[in-house]
């Protein structure tokens, strides 16, 4: 087979393996979480689901979260080596991924809000290149969500920080930013995450070496001896803050930190953080520039936790509740925070576009919203041979983007119960006590194990938004999720929030 080829199916196996196998370094990092969380809790029911999720991607070649992400290329090549033809072949590649569902279509034109439905638009994929002296051609790839790649944040020394107070320009100021940044994140960014740090650089520089840290190992010990430290004593400390898996409060609240270094400008001192899902989705191949086939995997170093043989969590003390819609207001009221619910039957997707359709002014629904379950998610989708449509992917998205409108929407439509992750705010917290509704959180990222809980697509509205973003009828069975707002003015977030500041406080003394 000629090179060209070649180097396409390498690309298109590095997509897919990124997209639905996670890295054995992660794996670890995952396993380690669930055997230092407490049995019966709501976390540990959550990396229950989660591990479940990880094997149900491998065994179904299918995306382990529904949000497969901005795909960003590092490649390597030896002098002489075409780059223009590399960066044909991987676009080749995502186009032919996406096509066959192991990518959603992720690349939304920024003014007109129109999927290219190929994952390829302006500006993307994301390549960059860099000649070696080495001879062979190494690619890398990493593919972060948009829900972590929001809870990104850049500090810019000196600065004041909510629990901590001031940070300066010196190693100790650092340390609090980064704790800060993990404290900011809560659950929202699907925790238990990793966060790769960047010192110093301008503000894309900075961004960019944060990112970069993000394809070293988990277990890698820092050559820089401070930052070896601070990288333990992040990981040690954001694990005291009780955020939790999903923020659901819990001991594993950061896996992994990685923290690189660069030179800055005399009047600049910026400390950048990427923040990762635990889907932490990177994989990267070595490629004979004669044959354009794959010769080397990394990150294949250490044992493979499979999580095949593992014990079920039970859902502890929990109330289990079963819900089908249309739900009644009574039965709203008397769901509590920390219930567990299994939904069967009825559920409509709506996030982003939908939520801002849907509040403008004389907009009806498309169907009767009355008493109804919304899911902010945005699914994988895929027709089958008759031509109907199957989920392949099906994880919630985050919340907090829908606050704005989302009180207002439940009352205008009467809906009784939001789906998502990573909570909703006080605008939300007085709606569901007016109007009687409840917040349910899924576990973010579980996109195959929801997925199975789909039992059919029924119809689709408002396709114009793309797949992501249109209506999705769906029937399901045995769905579930934890209840986390109530109609009795109870957030488990607000908690969460306001008990893990206490504990970032705790470190505003000097260490470094
Ligand atoms: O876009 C999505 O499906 C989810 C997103 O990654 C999120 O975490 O909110
Ligand atoms: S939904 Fe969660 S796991 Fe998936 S990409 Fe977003 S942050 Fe990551």
């Amino acid at each position: 087979m000629a090179y060209l080829q070649n180097l396409e199916k390498s690309l298109y196996n590095l997509v897919t393996e990124t997209s639905t196998n996670l890295p054995k370094d992660v794996r670890r990092a995952i396993k380690a979480a669930k055997e230092a969380e407490n049995a019966g809790t709501r976390a540990a029911m959550s990396l229950d689901t989660i591990t479940t999720n990880i094997v149900m991607a491998e065994d179904n070649v299918s995306p382990i979260c529904q949000d497969t992400g901005l795909p960003t290329f590092k490649v390597y090549t030896p002098v002489g080596v075409n780059q223009i033809e590399i960066r044909k072949a991987i676009e080749t590649a995502i186009a032919a991924a996406t096509g066959d569902a192991k990518l959603r279509p992720n690349s939304v034109d920024s003014l007109t809000g129109k999927n290219s439905g190929t994952n390829i638009g302006a500006g993307l994929p994301v390549v960059k290149f860099e000649q070696w002296e080495n001879d062979y051609i190494t690619i890398k790839l990493i593919l972060k969500g948009g829900g972590c790649e929001n809870k990104n944040i850049q500090y810019s020394l000196p600065t004041e920080l909510e629990g901590l107070g001031r940070a300066g320009r010196d190693l100790d100021g650092i340390r609090k930013c980064i704790l800060h940044s993990v404290w900011q994140a809560q659950g929202q960014g699907c925790s238990a995450g990793f966060i790769g740090v960047g010192i110093g650089g301008d503000r894309s520089s900075g961004y960019d070496l944060a990112k970069e840290q993000l394809f070293r190992h988990v277990d890698d010990v820092n050559p820089i001896e401070d930052l070896a430290k601070l990288e333990q004593y992040i990981v040690e400390k954001s694990n005291t803050f009780g955020v939790g898996t999903m923020g659901f409060g819990g001991e594993a609240t950061l896996l992994g930190c990685k923290i690189g270094v660069m030179d800055r400008l005399p009047a600049s001192f910026f400390v950048s953080v990427a923040y990762n899902c635990w889907a932490y989705r990177r994989m990267a191949i070595d490629i004979n520039p004669e044959t354009g086939e794959i010769i080397n995997w990394h990150y294949q170093e250490g044992e493979k936790i499979t999580f095949r043989d593992e014990e079920k969590e039970e859902a502890g003390d929990n109330k289990v509740v079963e819900l089908t819609a249309p739900i009644s207001e009574e039965q709203i009221r008397s769901l509590k925070v920390g219930d567990v619910v299994k939904i069967t039957g009825r559920m409509y997707t709506g996030r982003d576009a939908i939520h801002h359709h849907l509040i403008g002014e004389g907009v009806e629904a498309p169907v009767d919203l009355n008493g109804q379950i919304i899911y902010h998610c945005g699914p994988v989708m895929a027709k089958d041979e008759n031509d109907n449509w199957v989920v392949k992917a099906a994880g919630p998205t985050t919340s907090i983007r829908e606050e704005p409108y989302q009180g207002d929407i439940m009352k205008k439509f009467g809906i009784r119960a939001v789906m998502g992750k990573g909570g909703m705010g006080p605008k939300t917290l007085k709606a569901l006590e007016e109007h009687g509704g409840v917040y349910l959180n899924a576990i973010g990222g579980a996109a195959q194990y929801y997925a199975d809980c789909i039992k059919s697509v029924d119809g689709v509205d408002l396709m114009e938004f793309g797949i992501p973003e249109a209506m999705w009828h769906l029937s399901v069975e045995g769905f579930t999720a934890v209840v986390t707002m109530d109609s009795h003015g109870n957030s488990l977030h607000a908690d969460v929030e306001k008990s893990s500041l206490d504990k970032l406080a705790q470190h505003a003394e000097r260490v470094f």
